[in-house]
């Protein structure tokens, strides 16, 4: 369907799917789509897996934060397994900060990897047992008794040996380049070398925030005094604990001297021999985390697939409901203004993630994401609740000129998915299934993956290899095929409306055929997104299927330079460029085209005398002082303004920058495509190659080019015929003169011409199509279009969006 600017939408919010197609095949530049991709993963991971909320605050501390230790953290890390269980005795710690060891010069990124518990390194610790925390005497000395009363208040005993183990902390600190400070306010001597402290550092800590009184301060003033509740929730699944509050190196420490065993912690060997690569097998450590069935699962899939069993492991309290998901809105605007609140001002249905579509049985469909957006409705990533399918399901405005349209959508694609294309293979969106939902149609069709314009935005709008091109090529050709011999015209066919299937694979779909009508109903006059649009829509003549090859050239020029070949701002701009690169239409197009008049005058017949052309394009000021208008001057985005320019001076992959024999075979490749675009953006409808003769160009079947080559059923090149102007000499009252002028315009393709007038790399006569055939194409056009002329209002509506 049309769109004007829905490329952001589009691929915005398609951002999340991956295309992942084999680099060597993807692309002039192509280690760029890799990196990207690559990039883009690791952002999205970073945003959403690596980095979950309670760790959060971490990630905002600018990098330079890193390299002091902190005595009054900002930042917290909540441990949700609740290894640093939170009681009530435990709330008045100041706990260290943050690590940071001066003695390396650990970049930020790799100093949260190593503080996440997701990234296991070989020197971490196993982690604690949960279930044994309180059951343990409560300090580093297993003789030790409880420092604290019933009160909470602590005995003097603990105050004494808090005395006795902060000297030895002095002591410590004076054998050791880390200051005592960055563990707090107590620690044990043995801990402190520093590999030692980096494995102890694996087990996640809990930092609270320096507004809790410390209890060593409390202990001090021996005033100590129930602590404040902690401002974070606790997760702690264990009765709350008498025992004195630990900091998380004595409590491992606790923990191996209490089990009078010492952990065997796997460590990293310099490897000198092949002996040395024996796997050496650890028996499981003995606290691994544990699942609710008490099996020992790892510490990944504890915080991954198995986070809620976590959660109500570390808290009886915790509870949790898909349905209590708070839903996050898909749709913008998100203000209910129409359909009883269900639609935005667009006539959009608002639509939540976990919304379900659909009220039967089996027609049931839970939102899952949105994966874009057009002029026509949503399209949403849902699952069918019973067979658990995935699938895409396109929700249409509930405005009657889309439903109108979209009912020809489903309709076309029931034709072509049943009738046409019942083995799908002819690269057809599948549509599975339609209902109404809230006064929606929904179509629900097969999910692919990214469209074309998405991998070029991936690829950074490089062009993609020729391999490549010419496997999508033939795809789209294939596709075409049928749809010319069905007589049905797509009539939107871009970039965005083409998608892969998968993300891996070089296959293709052809999807939105909302605007697609049958070859002898063409009622709609202002049809195809702009930079995709045919000559003869801007200039206003009956069109046939050939206005899809049009947009297939401009795709593939596209695919090869990676951007629009035609990018007009304006329809006026649009012409213009179209005839800056390839030379103007033919007379009768011009004299016929009721938009003509618009876009062009007449030369004078001074002019004229010398010059094939008898109309020229408006100049921008005379163009803007005739419709009163503003129109910014053209941007030039290429430096070369004819068609074979362009592509051949297009730079050339890195791959190949160095090698002759390769640039050599890549400038036969160009010339073997500008020749297939000549072919294929012939400005003349009646002369544009049918995609069954496309199929047959070397381009397609990678015979070998020659330079020359004609379409099975062409004639040859030479003088016109007569006919060859078909019904545009009805209302033409062209001499034979104009005729010979038409003739030379269209049949001398000077295929070696660099640059030269418009005439001299005119290409429109490469391969002409058979003239009898053109002929009663125009017959049919003339009678069809006579016939419907005169759309629907509510469809003139529909065509004022897109401009
Ligand atoms: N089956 C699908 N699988 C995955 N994504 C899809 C699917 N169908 C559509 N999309 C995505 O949604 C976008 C819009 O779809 P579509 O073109 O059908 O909507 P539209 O309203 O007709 O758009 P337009 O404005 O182009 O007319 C597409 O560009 C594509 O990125």
């Amino acid at each position: 369907m049309k769109t004007s600017n829905n490329n952001n939408n589009s691929s915005s919010s398609n951002s999340n799917k991956n295309a992942s197609l084999s680099p060597t095949l993807l692309t002039h530049s192509d280690a760029s789509i890799t990196s990207s991709r690559d990039s883009q993963d690791t952002s999205h991971l970073g945003g959403g897996i690596w980095n979950p909320s309670y760790m959060s605050q971490a990630s905002q501390r600018p990098p330079q934060q890193h390299s002091q230790p902190q005595q009054n953290p900002q930042f917290s890390f909540v441990n949700p397994w609740g290894e640093e269980k939170i009681t009530n005795s435990q709330q008045n710690l100041v706990y260290p900060p943050q690590y940071d060891d001066p003695n390396t010069n650990e970049s930020l990124d790799a100093y949260r990897r190593r503080k996440s518990s997701l990234v296991v390194p070989p020197t971490r610790a196993a982690a604690p047992n949960p279930f044994e925390y309180d059951s343990y005497p409560a300090y580093t000395n297993s003789n030790t008794s409880l420092p604290a009363n019933a009160n909470g208040q602590f005995s003097s005993a603990y105050q004494q040996q808090q005395q006795q183990q902060q000297q030895q902390q002095q002591q410590a600190y004076q054998q050791s380049a880390i200051h005592p400070s960055q563990f707090g306010s107590r620690f044990v001597p043995s801990l402190y070398d520093r590999q030692e402290f980096q494995r102890r550092q694996s087990l996640a800590t809990t930092n609270y925030s320096s507004n809790f009184p410390s209890i060593n301060s409390n202990a001090n003033q021996g005033t100590s005094s129930i602590p404040a509740m902690s401002p974070y929730r606790r997760l702690s699944a264990y009765p709350p604990s008498t025992s004195p509050p630990l900091q998380p190196p004595f409590k491992q420490l606790r923990r191996d001297e209490v089990q009078g065993q010492k952990l065997s912690i796997p460590q990293m060997q310099p490897c000198n021999s092949k002996n040395d690569l024996q796997p050496v097998i650890n028996a499981t450590p003995k606290f691994r985390r544990a699942s609710l069935n008490s099996k020992t699962i790892s510490p990944l899939v504890s915080i991954t697939k198995s986070l809620i069993t976590t959660y109500s492991l570390c808290s009886p309290d915790f509870t949790y409901q898909t349905s209590k998901n708070p839903k996050r809105v898909l749709t913008k605007p998100s203000e209910g203004k129409c359909n009883n609140g269900y639609d935005n001002v667009n006539s959009d249905y608002i639509l939540y993630v976990n919304d379900v579509l659909g009220v039967e049985q089996n027609r049931k469909y839970l939102v899952l994401d949105i994966l874009g957006q057009g002029t026509f409705g949503q399209v949403v990533k849902c699952q069918n609740l019973l067979t658990k399918e995935i699938l895409a399901v396109k929700v249409v405005k509930s405005r009657t000129e889309y439903l109108t349209q979209s009912i020809t959508e489903a309709k076309i694609l029931e034709l072509l998915n049943k009738k046409i294309d019942p083995a799908n293979e002819h690269h057809f969106l599948r549509m599975h299934d339609s209902f109404v939902h809230k006064n929606h149609l929904c179509l629900v069709f097969e999910l692919l993956s990214n469209n074309l314009y998405e991998l070029l935005k991936q690829n950074k709008f490089h062009g993609l290899s020729m391999q490549l091109i010419r496997t999508f090529t033939t795809q789209i050709l294939d596709s075409l095929c049928v749809l010319k011999e069905s007589k049905l015209i797509h009539c939107d066919l871009k970039p965005e409306n083409i998608l892969l299937f998968a993300p891996d694979k070089p296959e293709l779909k052809i999807i939105d055929f909302g605007s697609s009508c049958e070859e002898t109903r063409t009622v709609y006059t202002y049809i195809q997104s702009r930079f995709y649009r045919a000559p003869e829509i801007i200039l206003g003549i009956p069109y046939s299927t050939s206005i899809d090859m049009w947009s297939l050239g401009c795709i593939v020029a596209e695919l090869f330079l990676g951007i629009p070949i035609f990018p007009g701002a304006s329809e006026y701009n649009q012409l213009t460029r179209i005839i800056d690169t390839l030379g103007y239409p033919p007379s009768w197009m011009i004299d016929m085209g009721k938009n003509s008049g618009k876009f062009m005058t007449k030369l004078a017949p001074e002019d004229s005398d010398n010059s094939p052309q008898k109309h020229r394009m408006k100049t921008i000021e005379e163009f803007c002082r005739e419709y009163n208008i503003v129109e910014k001057p053209s941007k030039q985005y290429f430096k070369w303004k004819k068609l074979p320019d362009i592509i051949r001076n297009y730079r050339y992959p890195k791959s190949i920058q160095n090698t002759q024999e390769l640039i050599d075979q890549e400038m036969q490749n160009r010339e073997c495509l500008i020749h297939f675009l000549g072919g294929v953006l012939n400005l003349n409808p009646l002369e544009r190659w049918t995609p069954q003769q496309a199929m047959l160009h070397p381009f397609i079947t990678k015979q070998v080019f020659t330079g020359e080559w004609f379409p099975p059923g062409s004639s040859l090149p030479g003088p016109p015929r007569k006919h060859d102007n078909a019904k545009g000499q009805q209302n033409d009252n062209r001499s034979t003169k104009d005729s010979n002028n038409d003739a030379n315009h269209n049949y001398v393709y000077n295929y070696n011409a660099g640059g030269g007038g418009a005439d001299s790399v005119d290409i429109s006569s490469i391969g002409k199509r058979n003239v009898n055939l053109s002929n009663n194409f125009s017959n049919d056009f003339i009678e069809s279009h006579s016939v419907q002329e005169g759309p629907s209002s509510e469809f003139n509506k529909l065509h004022i969006v897109e401009e």
